[in-house]
């Protein structure tokens, strides 16, 4: 049998390259598909596209034209939903119920959410005296940045890379876009519905490969890109700045985390409870606003730790087609030694596991997949490295509090600052804690609720900039000033 090819898309067209790698199913490690890498010749030729794009048909276009290419690329991923969501399942391992509700949906949001903003973007205006009287104005105009490089992790593929493509090319830019190696099949796709939208080729390129001395380091360092969004782990995030810094271009990063739910005692329990398995548990722990930190007030902390306990062992692991599987695999065999390195280390460093702590019982070739159980730890000190480190797996450790301070302090305690969660039904409080907490986003009784209108990053190591709604107007334009004498 023929195994699936995965293609470079540049300027238009599937672009094969002699060097491949292998991707592996993350539920059984056997083999799905061929990858094309592209070495630097490849990017070359996407930078050299998308820049030459810049000047062609794409510039002349309207923003009305450009808004209704974006709405087309909306509906053609609408139209090809069920091969978008096979692609994604089939990289990530996720179930279908995540992928058809979060995934594939928000690929199509993200299009249009950046068509409305770009539709209705005020800019300012000054009048000004001159000394001959006659005066003068200036106004705000916002112009694209130029050809952009898309660096993007494998946890939310086509969610991720859409969050930045879309107001990219909203805002009249080009991209190339690097995917994770560990999920490149709904970016390439995406290329097929770029050209059945009308959006001309070269604005659109997909650049498959690794980081280092591969495709993410070729497009990161070429000169001729003029700004460059990523989203990934901290300590890549650094490596993409320091090349960024060679010709000042402008970064946008999406980053680490080690986030903390904070449940108070008067808390809608059941809510709280609910909430706190999926920021803890969804996508098997492999989401950046996931939960690793839950801090419970003294009263309810017994109640709490066994309810979690007794809910999440009720969530059935399997495959992607299953319609009761409320967990999947880890994305790889890499990521699961990984984790699995950190479920090692928590008893070594004295964690009471309450439930979990290693791999699930799988049957036949499922043995060979990358699983683990979903885990949860108490009775760590706030010093301990599992409770310091993003681990980025099904797995959270609680730990009780007696007062607010003292859980803003602990929730506060990390070099990470990305997201929170707050249980109370104390609306005062429920201000005065997420104001206090050092974070990019504070969710107060609720999780993962997302308007596309609101700023999203990250504070401290989590992240630069934020994107969503006119915000993502910042990175994605050049604002500049026109002052025209009367
Ligand atoms: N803040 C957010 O919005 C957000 C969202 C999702 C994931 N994340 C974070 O991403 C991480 C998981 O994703 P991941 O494992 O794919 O991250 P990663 O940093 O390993 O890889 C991310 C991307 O960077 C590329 N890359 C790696 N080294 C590079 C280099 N030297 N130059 C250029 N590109 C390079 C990879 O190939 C991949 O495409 C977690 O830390 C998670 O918290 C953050
Ligand atoms: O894993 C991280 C999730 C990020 C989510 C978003 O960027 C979003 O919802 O726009």
């Amino acid at each position: 049998m023929t195994q699936k090819q995965i293609l470079n898309f540049i300027d238009g067209q599937y672009v094969a390259t002699q060097k491949q790698f292998a991707k592996h199913s993350p539920m059984d490690h056997s083999v799905i598909a061929q990858v094309h890498e592209a070495g630097k010749a490849e990017v070359d030729r996407a930078v050299a596209a998308a820049r030459a794009a810049l000047d062609g048909p794409w510039a002349r276009m309207t923003v009305a034209e450009r808004v209704e290419r974006l709405y087309a690329v909306a509906d053609g991923i609408n139209r090809r939903f069920d091969e978008f969501l096979a692609a994604e399942c089939a990289d990530t391992g996720k179930p279908r119920s995540i992928a058809s509700h979060i995934d594939i949906p928000r690929g199509a949001a993200n299009f249009k959410i950046f068509a409305d903003v770009i539709k209705n973007v005020p800019t300012e205006f000054f009048e000004m005296q001159t000394p001959d009287g006659r005066g003068a104005i200036n106004y705000g105009y916002r112009g694209p940045v130029g050809v952009v490089g898309v660096i993007c992790p494998w946890n939310l593929p086509l969610l991720l890379m859409t969050w930045k493509v879309g107001p990219a090319l909203a805002c009249g830019n080009t991209v190339v876009v690097k995917p994770s190696e560990e999920t490149p099949q709904t970016a390439a796709l995406l290329g097929e519905v770029m050209n059945e939208a009308g959006i001309p080729p070269g604005v659109y390129n997909v650049v498959h490969g690794f980081g280092p001395d591969s495709a993410g380091e070729f497009l990161t360092t070429h000169p001729h890109v003029d700004a460059i969004t990523f989203t990934g782990e901290t300590r890549t995030g650094e490596v993409i700045m320091k090349a960024a810094a060679k010709g000042a271009r402008p970064v946008s990063m999406e980053m680490g985390g080690k986030n903390a739910a904070i449940v108070f005692a008067d808390c809608d329990f059941d809510a709280a409870i609910e909430g706190t398995l999926r920021s803890a548990f969804v996508n098997s722990g492999q989401v950046c606003l996931g939960t690793e930190r839950v801090y419970v007030e003294r009263p309810i902390f017994d109640k709490f730790v066994a309810e979690l306990a007794r809910q999440i062992e009720g969530w059935k692991i399997g495959l992607p087609d299953d319609p009761d599987a409320k967990l999947g695999p880890l994305v790889s065999r890499e990521h699961q030694q990984k984790v699995l390195s950190y479920y090692q280390l928590a008893a070594e460093e004295g964690a009471t596991v309450v439930t979990g702590g290693g791999k699930p019982a799988m049957a036949g070739a499922l043995a060979d997949g990358a699983w683990v159980q979903p885990t949860i730890w108490t009775g760590l000190p706030e010093t301990a490295r599992v409770i310091r480190e993003e681990i980025f797996g099904p797995c959270c450790h609680i730990a009780p509090f007696d007062t607010e301070e003292e859980a803003l302090k602990k929730a506060n305690d990390s070099e990470y600052g990305l997201a929170a969660a707050i249980w109370t039904r104390d609306v005062a409080r429920a201000h005065r804690v997420a104001q206090r907490m050092k974070v990019g986003i504070s969710w107060v009784n609720s999780w993962f609720l997302r308007d596309l209108r609101t700023p999203f990053g990250g504070a401290k190591h989590s992240g630069i900039g934020r994107e969503g709604g006119v915000h993502s107007l910042e990175f994605y334009t050049e604002l500049k000033n026109v002052c025209i004498k009367l």
